[in-house]
């Protein structure tokens, strides 16, 4: 089952230790992933392929909220982390509470960090850290039009 790629923080961090003594190049990459579209799955793929594993830090219910807003997140983490865990070029799942993922980042020590490219890296949280073990840190161009807010809208505008 899929499922079983949703791992704890603490399993997160044994994985990734496990996947690196292999030799194995891991990519980082986070994000709220409220009702998954095209862009998502178009630039998780592209990360994945950056790499040998990748791991994904999902923000929980609380995180997105204070990021996206009180009407947010539409869908649970239980659920969005489901989804994430489903797709084959998503190797590992994680919950994290706190309003950025340098923590769990610092904690995964990945050798490349991806997001999409309506971040810059300058303003990629953990771009320093991974930069200074000497890592990657890259961004994904956006496949255009699409994101959980339009999704939304569109949505409210059908009614
Ligand atoms: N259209 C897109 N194409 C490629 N990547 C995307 C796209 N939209 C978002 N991403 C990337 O997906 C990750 C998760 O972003 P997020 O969950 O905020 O998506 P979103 O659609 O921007 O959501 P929202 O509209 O709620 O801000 C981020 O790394 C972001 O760079
Ligand atoms: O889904 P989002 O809004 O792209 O994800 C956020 O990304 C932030 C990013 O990593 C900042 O560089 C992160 O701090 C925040 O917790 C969300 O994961």
């Amino acid at each position: 089952m899929t499922e079983s790629k949703i791992l704890s923080r603490e399993q997160a961090i044994q994985q990734a230790d496990q996947w690196r003594a292999a030799g194995q190049k891991i990519v980082f990459t986070n994000g709220c992933f409220d009702i998954v579209h095209l862009g998502h799955i178009d630039y998780l793929e592209k990360a994945r392929n950056l790499g040998d594993r990748m791991v994904l830090g999902l923000n929980t219910d609380d995180s997105v909220s204070c990021i996206k807003g009180p009407l947010r997140p539409v869908v649970n983490e239980y659920a969005r982390a489901r989804l994430m865990a489903a797709l084959e070029f998503v190797d590992a799942v994680t919950l994290f509470g706190e309003q950025t993922p340098l923590e769990l980042i610092e904690a995964i020590k990945p050798d490349i960090l991806v997001k999409g490219d309506d971040y810059s890296v300058a303003n990629i949280v953990g771009a320093d850290f991974v930069l200074g073990r000497g890592g990657r840190v890259e961004t994904v161009a956006l496949v255009p039009g699409y994101s959980t807010t339009k999704l939304i809208e569109r949505i409210k505008q059908s009614f």
